[in-house]
């Protein structure tokens, strides 16, 4: 049975082709950078006081002065004024220019004024101080926020201090999530006592989302004809399909059959994990189809190591190497099959991340999850897994 790296790496040599997006700065929180966001100026701009208080030329200082009459005040917001006489002062305002013949700025809190007068209290005065050259930050041109990057907060400032309203961002794929099952009834039914009310595809849109894919939520019955004829249609208007159920062993598990008939090319059935073995993924030269087990647990886990990367890959997210934590407590798992088990993360004190086990009851247990922070990757080649072992986790 394929293994869960071949597994993955297939997943991602059918990553989806998504144009590039044009949209406001105001709506580009964590969406994926297209096109490089550059400097059109130096940063900063100017040289540019840093600290509230007096300019003075240093050769006076340096020549001993210690008082300067004031001659005038240089505010953040206007053009450069000059120090006629390098004898005098001017009070700089943080974020002013720095006036023409000024070289050094010294504290208010740093000088006493008394009569128009500034008297420096301070001993070590060093020529250039708390001026911020202009450039030396970032050049104009300089790329600022790359290809690929995630935009956050701090990314948003920089791309409105350079003068870009709109980013180029990587479009969001339309995503159609269905769960199969004639046992499921929606969240606000009241189930009958052989029915379940269905939580995966609500599951899966929480998890999107955070991606800011909003995806659309389907049901469709145990009959081959009718998912035939229901995923023909959703296949026509989405990118991607995400199916919950139907893709084991059983008399109503028709999914893979009818993807087949559909025309979706598959490119593998069944991994050697647990959980998650049943995990069907197609494509066509446009369209993903990932069908998913319809254990919760496994629902989840398909979703974190496969459905989570593949989005990210298939945006454009530069990918951050997995996170490892060490296990918390001694593990055995004989199948030769790799097991991803449940775990509670710590950040302790010393800097480690620990996996504090939380195997839970099997794949239906989804409560369990809500304890759970990950999934730890554990080997398919070992049985025995030591207290301190390093192993990746797959979470949100
Ligand atoms: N003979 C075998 N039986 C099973 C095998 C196997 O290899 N041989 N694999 C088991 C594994 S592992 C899994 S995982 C499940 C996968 O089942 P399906 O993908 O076919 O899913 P269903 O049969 O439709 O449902 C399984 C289970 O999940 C519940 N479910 C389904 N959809 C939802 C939903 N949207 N929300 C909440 N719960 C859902 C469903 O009610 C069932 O209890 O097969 C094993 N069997
Ligand atoms: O893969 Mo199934 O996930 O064990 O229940
Ligand atoms: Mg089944």
């Amino acid at each position: 049975m394929l293994s869960v790296a071949d597994a993955f790496a297939i997943t991602q040599q059918h990553l989806l082709t998504l144009p590039a997006e044009s949209i406001p700065v105001t709506e580009a929180t964590g969406r994926v950078l297209r096109e490089a966001v550059r400097a059109d100026r130096d940063f900063p701009p100017f040289d540019r006081i840093a600290m509230d208080g007096i300019g003075i030329s240093f050769a006076a200082y340096a020549s001993g002065q210690r008082t300067f009459p004031i001659i005038g005040r240089q505010f953040a917001g206007q053009p450069p004024q000059t120090l006629p006489d390098p004898t005098a002062c001017l009070e700089v305002m943080t974020g002013a220019m720095l006036p023409l013949e000024v070289d050094t700025v010294i504290r208010y809190e740093d000088v006493t004024i008394a009569d128009g007068r500034a008297t420096i209290t301070l001993n070590d005065i060093e020529q250039g101080q708390h001026i911020h050259r202009r450039a030396t930050d970032r050049q104009a041109g300089d790329e600022l926020v790359r290809v690929g990057m995630l935009l956050g907060p701090s990314a948003i400032a920089v791309a409105t201090s350079v003068g870009q309203a709109m980013l180029s961002v990587t479009a969001l794929p339309r995503v159609a999530l269905i769960s199969t099952g004639d046992e499921l009834v929606d969240v606000d039914e009241a189930p009958l006592p052989y029915q379940i009310r269905r939580s995966n595809t609500y599951m899966l849109r929480a998890a999107l989302l955070s991606l800011g894919i909003k995806a659309t939520l389907h049901h469709i019955i145990d009959d081959e004809q009718v998912l035939a004829d229901n995923l023909a249609k959703l296949l026509a208007e989405n990118d991607l399909l995400i199916l919950s159920g139907g893709v084991s062993a059983g008399k109503a598990d028709f999914v893979p059959a009818v993807l087949a008939q559909l025309g979706i090319q598959k490119q593998f059935h069944q991994i050697a994990q647990r959980p998650g073995k049943p995990l069907w993924f197609g494509t066509t030269s446009q369209k993903t189809v990932f069908a998913l087990p319809g254990n919760p647990v496994s629902t989840v886990l398909c979703a974190y190591r496969y459905v989570m990367p593949y989005l990210r890959a298939s945006l454009g997210l530069v990918s951050a190497a997995p996170q490892y934590a060490q296990l918390a407590k001694p593990i055995t798992f004989r199948p030769d099959i790799t097991y991803f088990l449940p775990v509670r993360l710590t950040s302790e004190p010393d800097g480690r991340t620990l996996a504090h086990p939380l195997p839970g009851s099997g794949s239906a247990d989804f409560a369990n999850l809500l304890d759970a922070d990950a999934f730890m990757e554990l080997p398919a080649d070992r049985s025995e897994f030591g207290v301190g072992e390093a192993f990746p986790v797959w979470g949100k």
